[in-house]
């Protein structure tokens, strides 16, 4: 390719030096919303005692579908909500990795989830990845044949950031699966959707059964995140908190 146009980040090979920009990346750190990833930026930059020029402020680099925050060697950026926003993402972060000529960089998705056994509060480390049929892949349609490719998380990231935990943290950190889910209500068997054809028993009876499968927490992108990064040999991994436990409940008190 003459140039390539990383379309959703609006950056491309000729309009951005980006080996000058990004060279120095090594964490690659996604959450879904714009506002977490430069509350997250701001406090990376506290705890590496990173300091901008005088006069600086930190500042958006994308601005377009996602928002991108770069301090040092963290990068921190939004990735929307679901499988294909972040799907979109990670083709375009990894694409910028390899332009930018990052060696090893490691890739985190930090996140909100609802917890299946565990209470409120408590920070899940995925070990495994499932879909909603508890199918440990990345199915997906690619020209017309479905492909699936296996949903794999780094064990010994999941260890090391385990080891991490303080028993003095004010919650809990575990390790454990999660279930991606391709919908927040019917698709996680919630009963406060705007249509609900099942019982609570089928709910609960859906939600024992991942509990059983070792499923702790649910959210909506570990699969293609677990899935696209090992395909591209990226160590990375998945960290949420639980908002709340969904054997308890639908809905998260503001
Ligand atoms: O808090 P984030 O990172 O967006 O993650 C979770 O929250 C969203 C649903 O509310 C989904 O994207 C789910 O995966
Ligand atoms: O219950 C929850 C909470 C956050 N995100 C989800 O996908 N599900």
């Amino acid at each position: 390719m003459g140039q390539d146009i990383l379309y959703h980040l609006a950056m491309g090979t000729e309009s951005h030096n980006l080996v000058e920009m990004f060279g120095d990346v090594k964490f690659v750190c996604m959450g879904g919303t714009p506002q977490r990833m430069e509350n997250f930026a701001h406090y990376v930059m506290k705890e590496i005692d990173f300091n901008l020029p005088i006069g600086a402020t930190l500042i958006d680099l994308s601005q377009y579908r996602y928002s991108m925050y770069k301090v040092g060697p963290v990068l921190s950026i939004s990735h929307g909500m679901g499988i294909s926003s972040i799907g979109i993402l990670l083709h375009e972060i990894i694409k910028l990795m390899f332009h930018a000529k990052v060696k090893n960089p490691i890739f985190f998705r930090i996140g909100t989830s609802g917890g299946v056994g565990v209470k409120g509060g408590t920070v899940v480390i995925s070990d495994t990845a499932c879909d909603e049929l508890l199918n440990n892949y990345y199915e997906t349609p690619i020209v017309g044949n479905l492909v699936k490719r296996p949903a794999i998380l780094d064990q010994s990231l999941v260890q090391e950031l385990k080891a991490l935990a303080d028993p003095e943290d004010p919650y809990d950190v575990v390790t454990g699966g999660t279930m991606c889910a391709n919908d927040f209500y019917e698709g996680q068997g919630r009963l406060d959707g705007a249509f609900c054809n099942y019982s609570e028993k089928d709910k609960m009876d859906y939600l024992k059964k991942l509990q059983n499968h070792g499923v702790k927490n649910i959210e909506m992108e570990v699969v293609p995140f677990a899935a696209m990064t090992h395909h591209a040999g990226i160590r990375a991994a998945v960290v949420c908190v639980t908002f709340l436990d969904r054997l308890k409940g639908d809905q998260r008190k503001w």
